[in-house]
């Protein structure tokens, strides 16, 4: 529903609004077309020239209006009307409008949509304009440049992420390779990070970051990994002009902005990394118009700092949120069981970025078990926790000029809330290295600012500083004095209406203040008029005659009013001076503050992972360099917790991909019907990788793990209509992403690869990426599948395992067991599960007929067929001349199938792949008779026993 937001002003209105019908002097339907340009659209588009890439918020009184395209775009976007106002150029000029006290709301709107926004602000009173003559204008200026990626404001953040803006740098290498250079900055908490990437990891990197606003060189913007995230994820893209990306004036800007001689302090910046970090910082400071906002130093974040996961796994695991977008049901909404908002971005953090290190993760699992192994201490903490605010937000704002009494309030309850949890660490014995310096952090801040703060503050405080009223009274002798004045005032007013009502026997006389006239005398009709009469016509002047009443003055209230509107205004700017000397002091502790703030954050993440494994019986880890990855009675955090509601218990699963001594890591290939929890266990395993180095205790009765430093995954089968690929499609493009990239060291996980296509085509595809897996990528693997002829490769890949999921049959009915076991599942019970989900029991009945006749005849004879033709060991084979008995192949044939196995072997019902299997013994069987040699009766029985393997294969 479209609402209409701005009527137009009464014309009697008094105040600011006047002043837009006095400076606009092309009113609707006034205007000649050939009229020169109002003076105020010549001011807006002088401003507006300036800020071509925003939205114009342009002050007029009490409302921000928008006028030609960006007034379209904005009513389009906020669902408000669009109307017109004068004309330019012989055409309407489009406008709307956003009332000055809900514009809040509506820019929130559209920074979430993506659009920057300059507001601009009246910065002279209406009255001084008029002075300068009747037709000239109010000066204006943009005060605030508001982007989606450089916003502090309390209500325009989420409070659980951060807010990054993001600056992608290219640098090319002497060999020809780019490098790309990211700065990772978000300005309401001052964090600033900087990493290099090559092209194959940008888009990971990116989705690790998940920017708000992407800020770009303009050379960069047709980048296709950039184009893509622009167009199909919505990210605000932004092309920097000038010299933003360049690297010759990198170091300079950085020094300038940070006030460094040297560099050397950030470590080795690659001349990637410090471009990016200077872009940044030029952007920031053209949006941010002269405000300089607390950031840290950048801080390098090596790539191979942390495990690679790329955005579709990201996507397809829902760590920080659902595929639909949502918090809820992905694992972080299911697992943050953080108290601060501080805390709930750091644990995003850590999570969208596991360690590589297992000193690193041994670190951060030390201080979860501290937690773990002392629960009172772990409610005390979390309860003193809960009281803090955040920290960093605040100082931010005031950094930036920004801030309000709140936020200073909120700067003196987070001091107060780490020096408490600072105190309660002083006493905890043997605290583990990551929170003794946390503590250490918290326990640094000068104390004495909490103290000053709240002797400053009073009880209650005002959202924004220029509404006064926020300075407790005793604290400051002349804004005491300058209230008192003020105050007193007020009674004396009262008083004077007292007498005037006495004077004139009435009560209804009132005095009343409005913009326009200051103070006034109302009074109704009738006793107005007799004012108007001797003897008090000398004592009262008339103002203003309204419907029914008359609105009169007096020296002695003109006097009046000066007294208080000076010691009003005095008493105002006393308590300003009062904000920016407690401004200045909380900013000179910023450094301090900012570590105490992130002391406070690390604490909260060790308690809440701590109170998470205390309660949902998770366990410790281990995690080491080996290829190991052996899980005990792991579950799915989220499955699991969703069961838990509806009193289901989770039944826990093992997992051993572990690679042997000098071997690489096994796959497991998983089959078992629909519905028996085939995706949860994929996901479960690779959920856990993620959790045991983001450094928390993880959901199984045992876990280790051999660092993996990349996680991908191909499950879900979503459609990807908006980048126009079919589910098939979106499916070999991260298929082949991971067959071309993945390592010894990886963790694959597979979902029903091939069920995207024509049946054998998918077979085949299957079929081939687990060869390709096992000998070139050789990574730790889970393929689950619904191909069970694939179950096969067992017998002939030496690192590939069978597993399936346990079902029964109870009455005819399946039941789904969940648990994972060693074997092949004998069949799909697609059509049960397909009963369970309601198809009406004609079709079920004659499903059963059908699949009777498929698998007696044709489908099995097909298959047989294809896998007979298939090349087997493509992948393996050392080149590409080695015939099919080629000595690897020889050495598992002779392991799987002994010669006197074969002979006597039913392999009609077998399937495809013990077919060539069954071929390849008959060639050998006859590669080695020398006819020569034989007896009659010996070449009889060779003969005999050639047509018996012959049987067999057929
Ligand atoms: N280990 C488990 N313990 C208890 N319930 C489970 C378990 N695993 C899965 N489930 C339940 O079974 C449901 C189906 O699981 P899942 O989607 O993993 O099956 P699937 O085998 O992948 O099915 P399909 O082949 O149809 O995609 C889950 O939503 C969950 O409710």
């Amino acid at each position: 529903m479209r609402k209409i937001l701005r009527p137009m002003p009464p014309a009697a209105k008094a105040g600011a609004s006047d002043d837009r019908a006095s400076e606009d002097g092309t009113r609707a339907g006034t205007a000649d077309p050939a009229a020169k340009i109002s003076p105020m659209i010549a001011q807006y588009l002088d401003i507006k020239a300036a800020h071509q890439d925003a939205l114009l918020f342009y002050r007029m009184g009490d409302f921000y209006e928008l006028f030609f395209e960006d007034a379209e775009t904005a009513a389009q976007a906020l669902g408000i009307v669009l109307t017109r106002r004068g004309k330019h150029a012989g055409q309407d000029i489009p406008m709307c409008g956003v009332p000055v006290e809900r514009s809040e709301d509506y820019l929130h709107r559209l920074i979430g949509l993506g659009h920057r926004v300059a507001v601009c602000e009246q910065i002279e009173d209406p009255a001084e304009a008029r002075k300068r003559g009747a037709k000239s204008v109010v000066r204006r200026e943009v005060k605030r440049l508001v982007t989606p990626g450089t916003i502090t404001e309390e209500h325009l953040l989420d409070p659980s992420r951060a807010n990054c803006l993001l600056a992608i740098t290219a640098v090319a290498q002497p060999a020809g390779e780019i490098r790309y250079g990211l700065a990772a900055v978000d300005i309401s908490t001052g964090a600033f990070a900087v990493c290099e990437t090559s092209d194959a990891f940008l888009e990971s990197e990116i989705a690790r970051i998940d920017p708000a606003e992407i800020v770009v060189p303009e050379a960069l913007l047709n980048l296709p990994s950039l184009t893509r995230l622009a167009k199909e994820d919505k990210r605000p893209l932004t092309p920097l002009g000038g010299d933003a990306g360049a690297a010759a004036s990198a170091e300079r800007r950085i020094k300038a902005f940070f006030g460094l001689a040297t560099l050397d302090s950030l470590g080795a910046l690659s001349g990637a990394e410090s471009a990016a970090a200077a872009a940044a910082i030029f952007y920031i400071e053209r949006t941010q118009l002269g405000a300089r906002p607390a950031l840290s130093l950048p801080s390098r974040n090596g790539r191979s700092d942390h495990m690679d996961i790329d955005a579709a796994t990201r996507a397809n695991l829902e760590l920080t949120r659902t595929l639909a977008g949502a918090r809820e049901g992905s694992l972080i909404g299911a697992i943050d069981r953080t108290v601060t908002p501080a805390g709930g971005r750091l644990f995003v953090e850590r999570l969208s970025a596991p360690l590589m290190s297992p000193d690193r993760i041994a670190r951060r699992l030390d201080a979860v078990a501290f937690f773990v192994g002392d629960p009172s201490l772990r409610k005390e903490l979390r309860a003193r926790l809960k009281a803090a605010p955040d920290l960093a937000r605040a100082l931010s704002r005031l950094s930036l000029g920004r801030g309000g009494p709140r936020d200073l309030a909120a700067l003196r309850d987070g001091i107060e809330a780490a020096q408490a949890v600072a105190a309660l660490f002083a006493e905890a014995s043997q605290p583990p290295e990551e929170l003794a310096a946390a503590a250490g952090s918290a326990a640094a801040l000068e104390s004495s600012l909490a103290a000053r703060l709240r002797a400053a503050l009073a009880d209650s405080l005002p959202l924004n500083r220029r509404d006064g009223g926020f300075v407790r009274s005793g604290h400051d002798d002349a804004l005491d004095e300058q209230r008192a004045l003020r105050d007193e005032s007020r009674r004396v007013i009262a008083a004077l209406q007292a007498r005037y009502c006495e004077d004139l026997e009435t009560r209804q006389l009132k005095l009343k203040h409005n913009h326009f006239l200051g103070y006034f005398i109302e009074v109704p009709q009738a006793q107005g008029e007799k004012l108007l009469r001797p003897p008090h016509d000398s004592l009262f002047t008339h103002r203003q005659t309204m419907a029914d009443a008359m609105r009169f003055s007096t020296r002695e209230l003109a006097e009046l009013e000066v007294r208080i509107s000076s010691a009003a205004d005095e008493a105002l700017a006393r308590e300003q001076a009062v904000f920016d000397e407690l401004a200045t002091l909380v900013l000179a502790h910023e450094a301090a503050i900012k570590r105490a703030a992130d002391a406070l954050a690390v604490f909260d993440v060790a308690a809440a992972l701590a109170d998470l494994a205390a309660g949902c019986g998770w366990t410790r880890p281990e995690v080491d360099h080996s290829l190991a990855f052996k899980i005990e009675s792991g579950r799915h955090p989220v499955v699991e917790a969703a069961l838990r509601e509806s009193g289901q218990p989770f039944v826990g699963n093992d997992c051993d991909l572990s690679g042997g001594a000098g071997k690489a890591g096994r796959i497991a290939v998983l089959t078992g019907p629909n519905m028996a929890g085939k995706s949860t266990y994929l996901r479960q395993n690779a959920l856990i990788a993620v959790l045991a180095q983001t450094g928390s205790f993880v959901p199984a009765a045992k876990a280790h793990i051999g660092i993996v430093d990349q996680l991908f995954s191909r499950v879900g089968a979503a459609d990807d209509l908006a980048r126009g690929r079919s589910t098939f499609m979106v499916e070999m493009v991260e298929t082949a992403a991971i067959l071309n990239q993945a390592k010894e060291r990886s963790l694959v996980i597979l979902d029903e690869i091939g069920r995207g296509t024509a049946t054998f085509d998918g077979l085949s595809i299957a079929f081939a990426v687990i060869e390709h897996l096992h000998a070139k990528n050789r990574a730790r693997a889970i393929f689950a599948t619904h191909f069970h002829e694939l179950t096969q490769l067992a017998k002939r890949l030496d690192r590939i395992d069978n597993l399936t999921v346990r079902v029964t049959d109870w009455n005819g009915e399946v039941v789904f067991l969940h648990e994972i076991v060693a074997g092949a599942a004998d069949r799909s019970y697609g059509i049960q599960v397909a009963k369970l989900a309601g198809l009406p029991a004609s079709v079920v009945a004659r499903a059963k007929t059908l699949l009777a006749d498929f698998e007696a005849a044709d489908r099995l004879a097909q298959t047989e067929r294809l896998v007979a033709d298939l090349p087997l060991f493509t992948v393996a084979a050392p080149s590409a001349s080695s015939p099919p008995g080629a000595p690897e192949a020889d050495k598992i044939f002779a392991d799987k199938f002994p010669p006197e196995t074969l002979a006597d072997q039913t392999l009609a019902n077998q399937s495809l792949a013990d077919q060539s299997f069954a071929d390849l013994a008959l060639r050998k069987a006859i590669d080695a008779l020398d006819p020569d040699s034989l007896s009659p009766r010996q070449a009889m029985a060779a003969l005999y026993e050639l047509k018996q393997l012959r049987r067999g294969g057929a």
